[in-house]
């Protein structure tokens, strides 16, 4: 294991071992994100999860990475990381850290990835300060195309924050942000790729429903939400601005436009993004009382 510099240099990221502690979509999404980027080689990433043997076997076949299968190779791959991401699901999280506390220690970097956990209850769980960043990730972190939103315990260094900055910004775009406004990342990026994935369900069903093929249909949408986003990264337009474009005075997208308005699409998209934040703080309340018992 390295000593992480508490200096403000970055270090470098090849000499560090980092585990994973939970296997699923978020982790994996990340894992195959950093060594799609190169930021690091298979052996230096270990990954394990509760019971599934299976897929630990499927994710080192996959991606050559060390799984821990059993209680001894979990316990020392949590012990020997200079970087350890908790990446289980809200619910199990305060068993499954209260379960490893004693094999941690101060010379890691604790990464979270778990929506609504605040610092100051995974510091209650760990029972002893460690430096945290609080992460909100996506899964399209996957492909280098992620936003993530994080924040940092008081005793981070200004070398551990540039870590945790540099592995997230290889998977995409990253905002340091207040610890409350992560809920609000939650609300907008961590869910978002659902909300839009929703949005190219409805586009192929009704496209279909019209008398498309639904291979038309899906291509058609996908090149549409693909271009959009584009546009506006490559123009810097304002979605607004971009939109007058399409819709041409009393034209069809007008036409659409105002169907999307009679359903209240703008209040309706408001109240999801603020639902999926208010869910975050309600999980993370339970892992809270959960951690004090
Ligand atoms: N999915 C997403 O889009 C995003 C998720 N997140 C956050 O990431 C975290 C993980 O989410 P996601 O990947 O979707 O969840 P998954 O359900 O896909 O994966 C959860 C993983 O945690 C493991 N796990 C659960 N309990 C334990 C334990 N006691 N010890 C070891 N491993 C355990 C599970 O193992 P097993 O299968 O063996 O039970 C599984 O590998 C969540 O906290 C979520 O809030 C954040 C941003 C986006
Ligand atoms: O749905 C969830 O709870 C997680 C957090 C953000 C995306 N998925």
């Amino acid at each position: 294991m390295t000593t992480l510099s508490t200096s403000g240099t970055l270090p470098d990221i090849h000499t560090l071992r980092m585990c994973f502690y939970g296997a699923g979509s978020m982790a994996e999404a990340i894992v195959r994100g950093i060594l799609d980027r190169g930021l690091t080689e298979p052996e230096r990433i270990g990954m394990m999860n509760r019971q599934n043997a299976e897929r630990m076997n499927e994710l080192s076949s996959r991606y050559g990475i060390n799984g821990a299968i059993t209680a001894e190779d979990k316990d020392a791959m949590l012990r020997e990381s200079d970087i350890v991401f908790l990446a289980m699901k809200p619910k199990d999280a305060a068993e499954a850290i209260k379960r490893v506390r004693d094999l941690l220690h101060p010379g890691q970097l604790i990464v979270s990835l778990i929506a609504g956990m605040t610092i100051s209850t995974l510091e209650t769980l760990l029972g002893k300060p460690m430096p945290i960043a609080r992460t909100m990730p996506n899964t399209s972190s996957t492909i280098g195309l992620g936003a993530t939103g994080i924040s940092f315990s008081t005793s981070v260094s200004d070398s551990q924050r540039l870590l945790a900055d540099a592995l997230f910004q290889a998977v995409g775009l990253t905002a340091i942000v207040e610890e409350p406004m992560l809920e609000v990342v939650t609300g907008l990026s961590g869910s978002g790729p659902a909300y839009i994935y929703y949005m190219m369900e409805a586009m192929i069903a009704a496209g279909s429903k019209l008398g498309l093929t639904e291979e038309a249909a899906r291509e058609l949408t996908i090149q549409t939400v693909l271009g959009a986003a584009h546009m506006v990264k490559a123009t810097g337009e304002d979605p607004a601005e971009l939109r007058r474009k399409v819709t041409s005075p009393n034209g069809s997208t007008q036409a659409a436009i105002e169907k999307f308005d009679e359903y209240r699409f703008t209040e309706a998209v408001l109240a999801a993004v603020t639902r999926s934040a208010e869910r975050a703080m309600e999980m993370g309340a339970d892992i809270e009382r959960n951690a004090k018992s």
